[in-house]
């Protein structure tokens, strides 16, 4: 069969009204949509392909399918997308399936096509046996020749609107296939609770009563992180961007294979394919070579018994073969016979399997990934120009207090240059967020709302730096704690200790807050460990901090309790092991000492003072993101 005979054609454009009226084709299933399952399944089995859709359809455009409307009034039903495809098909037969079978039969069109043939009928359409053994049919799974059109048009004109009624008026087939399970439906939203997006976060203080011994003056670095964890919720928006446009978001879609990569058995080797079982057991054998088989260009020659083919990297296997002896390995060979010694080779060398790769249907990549350039690459071989991503998430951030200077200004008595917004810009670039600067903010009641407000109005979630300790001079708790749930804490931790977390609103809108301290070096410590895991949750990206471990060289003072985060410079060890020591002075004002550092020492709360040998976890600089 050649799939370029058949249009294939989604059929997405019904009410839904067993699911409340949703558009059933874009209802979540298994990290992507219904419809984009079905279409996954679809497309390898036709040429053109299209969407029969009346709603939402920007959104169906997105999935790379053309999207038609009922030319008809009123929803008439499948009927209806049937005409309207049928009239827009170019090609001699249309393959229709519905939205909500995300398991459909990978050999749909080709055991349809040969049904169709077989009985010179005009529709062939699928059927299943159920569990008493009868056959129940699946009429909407239906290949249709295009000449039918007008027979379709005079039912449709004459009132009647059920396809079965359609099909006793035309010559058609039923084709009984085995996997009754290939044809289900999803048709109530209860079949697809549980992947229903989380419900909207309860208060802090709700989600705080969780936490055995809550203290909000003594709180474990454990139990902040998973405070916030559980009141941070995801962002849902998902855009189509071009291949190369993705790298670095995140992925928001499962990526299912719509091909098998390779898409043929194929050979790994420049030499020649042949049968296994001609290959001699003992002495040499001479096979006449029948043909030659370059990369792209198959070859109909099946080679016969003591035959064989001369192929290139990458062509095509031809029928029959299954294993290829390097011409290097020959002891003679041309383009007319070849000659070879028993053991060159074993039956199955040097063949690349279909799907080896990647297999038709499996998921090539997983949504929350952040894509790299081995996944371009990797989408390419799949052909996709698009890939559907997690839109950016906007992060506003400022600076407060009064002593602070923007570059430029001059240094009065007493100031220091705002360094914290350049460090957090930095990290927030590195997660490929959209940055609102907003500058250093004065330590006003007014400027401070003004501010938060602003932020609030524009971004998913806002970072601040300082004012979150007790001292007298800071406004910023007060203004942070009028306009939302937010909840200030000490962690026990070092350095990094005062952190502010919630959720501000503003004029209906609202955004999670992380306010750090203002120290340079707790600033980032408290990035690194709170706000960075909260923002790719946010963005729905699957990257957690990756903590490695290392031997210390040199023993470290540390009181169990609290977690500390020492700055730390990692080598490779004499003995190949690495290997870190600390960068010298940890206060939490000396950036310094943050720069020449390459990780962090992760000493937990439970952890005493480390001798010189040990193994440390430590979070490596470079690769964090
Ligand atoms: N009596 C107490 N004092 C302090 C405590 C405490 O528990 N009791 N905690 C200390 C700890 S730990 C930290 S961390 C700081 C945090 O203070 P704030 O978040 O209120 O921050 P500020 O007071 O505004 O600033 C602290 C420090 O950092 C400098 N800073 C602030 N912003 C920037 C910036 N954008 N660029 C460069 N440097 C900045 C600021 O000048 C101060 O020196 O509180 C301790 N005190
Ligand atoms: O939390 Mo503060 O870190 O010690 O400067
Ligand atoms: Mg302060």
């Amino acid at each position: 069969m050649q799939t370029g005979l058949i249009s294939g054609l989604v059929l997405a454009g019904g009410r839904g009204s067993r699911m409340g009226n949703v558009d059933k084709g874009l209802q979540p299933f298994r990290s992507s949509t219904m419809v984009e399952h079905v279409l996954a399944r679809l497309r390898p089995q036709v040429g053109p392909l299209a969407i029969s859709a009346n709603r939402n359809l920007d959104t169906y455009r997105a999935f790379g399918a053309p999207v038609l409307t009922d030319e008809m009034a009123d929803f008439p039903g499948p009927l209806a997308g049937l005409e309207t495809g049928l009239r827009h098909c170019a090609t001699p037969y249309l393959l229709t399936v519905p939205c909500d079978s995300p398991f459909l039969p990978l050999d749909l069109a080709a055991r349809l096509f040969a049904a169709l043939q077989e009985h010179g009928a005009d529709v062939a359409y699928a059927a299943t046996h159920d569990a008493g053994e009868r056959v129940q049919s699946h009429p909407v799974f239906c290949l249709v020749r295009a000449d039918r059109l007008p027979s379709l048009s005079a039912y449709l004109a004459a009132g009647g609107r059920s396809v079965e009624g359609w099909l006793r008026d035309v010559n058609a087939v039923e084709v009984v296939f085995d996997d009754a399970d290939a044809f289900r439906n999803i048709n109530t939203l209860d079949e697809l609770r549980g992947l229903e997006q989380p419900a909207f976060p309860a208060s802090l203080a709700q989600v705080a009563s969780c936490i055995n011994g809550y203290d909000p003056d003594a709180l474990p670095v454990r139990d902040a992180q998973r405070i916030i964890r559980e009141f941070v919720q995801p962002v849902r928006a998902v855009e189509m961007v071009a291949l190369r446009a993705s790298l670095g978001r995140v992925l928001a879609r499962d990526l299912v294979s719509p091909i098998n990569v390779p898409a043929h058995d194929n050979s790994a080797m420049d030499g020649y394919a042949l049968r296994g079982a001609d290959l001699p057991l003992d002495g040499v054998a001479t096979f006449k070579v029948v043909d030659i088989v370059y990369a792209g260009k198959p070859s109909a020659v099946v080679p016969g018994p003591g035959e064989c083919v001369r192929i290139m990297t990458g062509g095509v296997m031809p029928a029959g073969c299954d294993s290829v002896l390097p011409q290097e390995f020959a002891d003679s060979g041309d383009d007319v016979a070849m000659t070879v010694r028993a053991g060159a080779i074993r039956a199955g060398d040097n063949r690349r399997l279909a799907g080896e790769d990647l297999n038709i249907g499996s998921a090539a990549l997983k949504a929350g990934r952040i894509i790299r350039p081995s996944d371009l690459g990797l989408c390419a071989s799949l052909g996709f120009a698009e890939i559907p991503v997690q839109r950016r998430l906007r992060v506003a951030f400022f600076s407060t207090g009064d002593e602070l200077r923007s570059i430029g200004e001059p240094l009065g008595e007493g100031c220091v240059y705002d360094s914290n917004r350049y460090t957090i810009y930095g990290m927030l670039q590195r997660l490929g967020c959209e940055i609102i600067d907003m500058g250093v903010v004065r330590d006003s009641p007014e400027a401070l709302e003004d501010a938060l407000r602003t932020a609030c109005e524009n971004a998913d979630a806002i970072i601040t730096s300082g004012g979150v300790s007790v001292g007298a001079a800071d406004y910023t708790k007060q203004v942070m704690a009028h306009l939302g749930d937010v909840t200030f804490w000490k962690v026990g931790m070092r350095p990094g200790r005062p952190l502010a977390f919630g959720r501000v609103t503003s004029n209906g809108r609202s955004a999670f807050l992380f306010g750090l301290p203002g120290n340079p070096v707790a600033v980032m410590v408290s990035f690194y460990f709170f706000a960075r895991d909260a923002l790719l949750q946010m963005m729905s990206a699957n990257a957690p901090l990756p903590l490695l471990q290392a031997r210390s060289s040199e023993a470290i003072r540390k009181k169990p309790g609290r977690t500390e985060y020492q700055r730390g410079i990692i080598t490779r060890g004499a003995d190949g092991t690495p290997e870190v020591r600390l960068t010298g002075a940890q206060g939490s004002g000396i950036l310094r000492s943050m720069s020449e550092a390459n990780c962090m020492v992760v000493l937990h709360d439970e952890q005493g003072s480390v001798t010189a040998g040990d193994m440390v976890d430590i979070l490596p600089f470079e690769g964090l993101f």
